[in-house]
């Protein structure tokens, strides 16, 4: 059974995306567990929007903010104070696929940050890399704040145009298992979610979990 956990270098990475792609991989059932910004969209209806398998189920946010900020301050702009023991992870006995807010260091609460909520959670860790000049150094110390973290990393993704000089230093300086990698996408659809599904199915199916 897979139970990922889907983070990456930063917001905006595409972290929803491949959640998407791997909840239609596995059939997965999908949680985002604080969702900071409720327009134009969620990302729970984002990935529901982008899924078309009729396996998946969507769990509830715990936290639904109405600030598109970080959460502690989103959070705290409703008078909200998140707490650790909040969170608890949906009870499915299907695959799970879980989506963090923004990067690995960022603050749900006064000394709470998403890798403490991973952490507790124990799941197994998806790295989101976007293509972008400082992408290396923001990959490199989110794998190794991972691993002093003692968090297993089941992949990582490399989105963008491909960039060998990056991907081949990161490959070969971690030694962290390489995904499918995605390309910029004129039209982020049901029909490019399924495409990229199968390719990552594959590799899951190839890589003992
Ligand atoms: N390969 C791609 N091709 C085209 N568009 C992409 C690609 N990857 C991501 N995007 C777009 O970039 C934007 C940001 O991606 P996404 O919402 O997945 O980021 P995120 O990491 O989940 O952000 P957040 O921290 O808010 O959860 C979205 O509009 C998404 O559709
Ligand atoms: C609102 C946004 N889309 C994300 N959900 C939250 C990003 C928080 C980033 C905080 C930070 O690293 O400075
Ligand atoms: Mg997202």
């Amino acid at each position: 059974m897979e139970r990922l956990f889907i983070t990456g270098i930063g917001t905006d990475v595409g972290k929803t995306l491949v959640a998407a792609i791997l909840t239609e991989a596995l059939q997965a059932d999908y949680w985002k567990p604080v969702q900071a910004g409720l327009t134009p969209a969620t990302d729970a209806g984002t990935v529901r929007s982008l899924v078309q398998n009729p396996v998946s189920r969507f769990w509830p946010e715990r936290y639904r903010l109405q600030l598109p900020a970080s959460p502690h301050a989103a959070a705290a702009a409703e008078s909200l104070t998140l707490r650790p023991e909040d969170f608890e992870l949906p009870e499915t006995t299907n695959h799970l696929v879980v989506e963090g807010a923004g990067g690995l260091l960022v603050p749900l609460a006064p000394g709470f940050l998403v890798a403490d909520l991973m952490q507790q959670l124990a799941l197994d860790v998806v790295v989101v890399s976007r293509n972008y000049l400082g992408s290396i150094n923001h990959t490199l110390l989110t794998l190794e704040a991972l691993h002093a973290r003692g968090l297993r990393v089941r992949g990582l993704v490399f989105n963008g145009e491909p960039t060998p000089a990056t991907e081949s230093f990161i490959r070969e300086h971690t030694g962290v298992p390489i995904m499918p990698r995605l390309r910029p996408e004129t039209d982020v659809s049901p029909a490019v979610v399924s495409r990229y599904a199968a390719e990552f199915r594959a590799w899951l199916e190839n890589s003992a979990s």
